[in-house]
């Protein structure tokens, strides 16, 4: 009796934590998606496509998935790659065109042609289940690219540059496709229309090696868009194998740990942390077990002794040896590399002789040890203050925005909210390594936060 009103306790917790999920499948979009794919040989009846409370729009199990099962099957004439574009109208224009044009542009000028020719389009069921706009930082506006931390920040706006570039270098091949539309081809390969293609790509591909072909640039070839299966969401602890079966000529997902019945069923893109899922897939995943923050060279500097003269030596030093990347902290504190440089930086004179031990983990003495974590608490509360800065101008923003850009600030509010977490763990961390008797207890920093 006592264990059934346990489990029964336990079931009515899961369900109140589980995500509550509408069911889309017998929306006339995913109808339609279905019958085409089923044409094409896909016959998948284990996975739906509903709507997640947390995620947004996935793959829901109807039955259980035991652990070591193919979760999903897909023929290969159901996949869209650089050969499906080669084969197709556009063929003929990207074969003859010098300098070849790269895999990226030849799928992004299919998905923006097929979308243009709409119900007549052979690949319609699919781009229309397509997003119709997208939250990764391409489409992010000066003003929200200056709310990201600064290292992805630095990213992201290069990102943008390179995708605009690559807009840019390709507007003398979009040219050449005009008689192929009877609109003017400027008005139809505009930058919006390629942001959206180029983000369709990039977010929703499977890897997948091809031959390369003599029609396109070197770039290499490893992109599949896959129909339905690319409707999978990431978990970040969930285990799969993914990859082309040349025995079943199908793209295959096999699920290590399985799912229950009614669950979303999840894949993992890769073991990002949340900025990188942030720059290539929109989006952040609470809770990411890989989840860091980076301490950039800017903020790292802030927190150093301006009255040790041999710091610009030793910033060199680092520099030269390449450990001025990937400093970070994660919820269990600083990274090891972070305390490491922390250490290095700071030496006196005297003990730089022990600067081989310090790399391989020995602290320098009991009050430079104490310096190295008062100094990454100073770093930590910095972080934490611009964190708190860019919150507060984020919700200002919010105010008149439109849709889209409320979207564009939600991802980003919610990889400042991620980074505030690691950071106060980070924070209770290193007091906790402080002595009481320490003179960095005394220091400013604590005493406000205590
Ligand atoms: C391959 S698609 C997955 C299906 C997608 N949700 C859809 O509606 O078409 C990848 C995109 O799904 C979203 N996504 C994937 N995993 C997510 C997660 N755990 N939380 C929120 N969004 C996620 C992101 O927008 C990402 O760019």
């Amino acid at each position: 009796m006592k264990n059934s009103r346990g489990r029964r306790a336990r079931k009515k917790r899961r369900k109140r934590e589980e995500a509550q999920s509408v069911t889309l499948s017998h929306e006339a979009p995913f109808v339609d998606l279905r019958r085409w794919l089923t044409k094409k040989a896909f016959n998948s009846q284990s996975l739906i496509p509903a709507n997640f409370s947390d995620t947004g729009r996935g793959l829901m199990s109807t039955q259980p998935i035991k652990a070591n099962d193919v979760v999903i099957s897909l023929p290969e004439r159901c996949l869209l790659t650089t050969s499906t574009v080669l084969k197709s109208y556009l063929g003929e224009y990207i074969k003859r065109w010098k300098p070849s044009v790269s895999p990226l542009v030849a799928l992004c000028t299919f998905l923006i042609a097929e979308r243009h020719y709409g119900e007549a389009a052979d690949w319609s069921p699919y781009i229309r289940v397509l997003p119709k706009s997208y939250t990764c930082p391409v489409y992010f506006s000066a003003d929200i690219m200056e709310l990201l931390p600064r290292d992805v920040r630095k990213k992201a706006v290069e990102q943008k540059e390179r995708f605009q570039e690559l807009y840019f270098s390709s507007q003398p091949f979009f040219l050449s496709l005009q008689p192929l539309f009877t609109q003017p081809v400027e008005n139809l390969f505009t930058q919006d229309a390629f942001c959206w293609a180029w983000c369709s790509v990039n977010t929703r591909t499977v890897y997948m090696e091809h031959a390369q072909s003599e029609f396109l640039s070197r770039e290499k070839d490893v992109f599949a868009l896959a129909p339905y299966l690319d409707l999978l969401n990431h978990c970040p602890t969930v285990q799969v194998e993914a990859g082309f079966n040349k025995l079943t000529s199908c793209y295959e997902i096999r699920s290590i740990q399985g799912c229950r019945k009614f669950q979303q069923a999840f894949i993992c893109y890769g073991p990002h942390d949340n900025q990188r899922l942030l720059l290539e897939y929109g989006f952040v995943a609470h809770g990411n077990i890989h989840s860091v923050v980076y301490v950039d060279l800017g903020t790292l500097k802030l927190c150093l002794d301006e009255g040790d003269k041999q710091l610009p030596q030793k910033l060199l030093f680092l520099k030269k040896n390449d450990f001025l990347r990937n400093l970070t902290f994660g919820v269990d504190g600083p990274s090891w590399r972070l305390m490491t440089v922390l250490r290095l930086l700071s030496l006196k004179p005297q003990q730089y002789s022990t600067w081989k031990n310090v790399l391989l983990g020995a602290a320098v003495s009991q009050d430079r040890e104490e310096w190295c974590i008062h100094t990454a608490l100073t770093l930590c509360q910095h972080l934490s203050d611009d964190n708190a800065s860019a919150v507060e101008r984020l919700t200002l923003l919010k105010d008149g925005s439109d849709q889209a850009r409320l979207e564009q600030l939600g991802v980003v509010e919610g990889l400042r909210r991620e980074e505030r977490v690691i950071l106060e763990h980070s924070k209770d961390v290193l007091r906790s390594l402080l002595p009481q008797s320490s003179p960095w207890q005394q220091d400013g920093i604590q005493n406000k936060e205590r």
